[in-house]
């Protein structure tokens, strides 16, 4: 028989790990409380596919992840994939800021060995409980060659999506998870992940951040564009000392003229700004809505708002050149 791979656990929390009053409690249940030892006992079949060991390294609801969490688990990761007697890993993690670690992930860790990420939609207590098939399924895609080199992964509901693009998008429903246009990877189907796809964009192995060194990321807020806006928010955060400000805009990351004035005195003070869009698909192009090269701003691309913020710390832990940045936005 052919030998196992060995793939790590690492629990952090979640609904995943959550428990409820009654088996028809979705809603108001507590998250993270049980632990990583329990969730893999639940789902006996991961023998059948993996080695695992569990891990917990936090235990938290996702909504209160932070850097300092980020870079704990970013660390652990990269210490674990340089040894040789561990294959893959997987991570159990909320819903609510999944696909921010994943990302986060996908450009701080430097392997090419499978790290997926998964979470459940329903607390393991709930009827239909959507977590141990989902763990399941993160096990084998984790265990799996196919896996190798394909950047951070995220195991939901059968499908396979890539960190850079996927986005949670339904506040309850197990088929949350999705990457609209750009495309998930793949499947997960009869014990055997099937891929179709892949980004051309960098991450992993390939990327130019390190964070071993790092204890703490540069202070970068988000504001967000609608009708009648006004700049006190965003005012606010620049005085509270934000290095860079990602500006959540209408449409294809249009500036409201109310508020020009205040993200141009803030480039000026050496705070970053990058135009992104609140939309959810499509680009936000260099010099599109705003003269990015007059202005010195920087072009968000296809990157939701959250995850445009996670490249900008990560960024302005390298450089504070606005032109780099740039690059990176079209790079990662
Ligand atoms: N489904 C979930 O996991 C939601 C939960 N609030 C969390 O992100 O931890």
């Amino acid at each position: 028989a052919e030998k196992l791979a060995n793939v790590t656990i690492l629990a952090t929390g979640g609904t995943i790990a959550g428990s409820g009053a009654s088996s028809t409690t979705t809603v108001g249940y507590t998250a993270a409380t049980v632990g990583v030892e329990r969730l893999i006992a639940a789902v006996p079949e991961l023998a059948k596919v993996a080695q695992v060991k569990g891990e917990q390294v936090f235990q938290i609801a996702s909504e209160n992840m932070s850097d300092a969490y980020w870079l704990t688990l970013a660390k652990r990761v990269n210490v674990l994939l340089a040894q040789p007697d561990v294959d893959g890993i997987v991570i159990t993690h909320g819903t609510d800021t999944l696909e921010e670690t994943a990302y986060f992930l996908n450009l701080t860790v430097k392997s090419k060995k499978p790290v997926v990420l998964v979470g459940a939609m329903r607390p393991g207590t709930a009827l239909s409980a959507d977590g141990p098939i989902n763990l399941y399924n993160a096990v084998l895609l984790a265990a799996s060659q196919d896996a190798v080199g394909k950047g951070v992964l995220v195991a939901m509901n059968d499908q396979i999506h890539g960190a850079r693009d996927v986005s949670k998008t339904n506040t309850s429903t197990p088929d949350s998870f999705k990457t609209p246009e750009l495309g998930m990877l793949g499947y997960i189907q009869g014990n055997k992940p099937y891929f179709y796809h892949v980004s051309t964009r960098k991450h992993t192995a390939d990327t130019e951040f390190d964070v071993s060194k790092i204890d703490t990321l540069p202070q970068v807020d988000i504001v967000y564009g609608y009708a009648n806006v006004n700049p006190v928010a965003l005012n606010a955060l620049v005085a509270a000392g934000a290095k860079g400000i990602i500006h959540a805009g209408v449409g294809d990351g249009s500036l409201a003229a109310k508020v020009t004035p205040s993200l141009t005195a803030a480039r000026k003070q050496g705070v970053l700004i990058v135009r992104a869009s609140r939309v959810g698909q499509g680009i936000v192009a260099r010099n599109g809505e705003a003269n990015d090269d007059e202005l010195d701003f920087v072009a968000a691309d296809t990157l939701n708002p959250q995850k445009a913020r996670i490249l900008l710390m990560l960024a302005l832990t390298r450089t504070s050149d606005s032109k780099q940045i740039q690059r990176m936005f079209y790079s990662y």
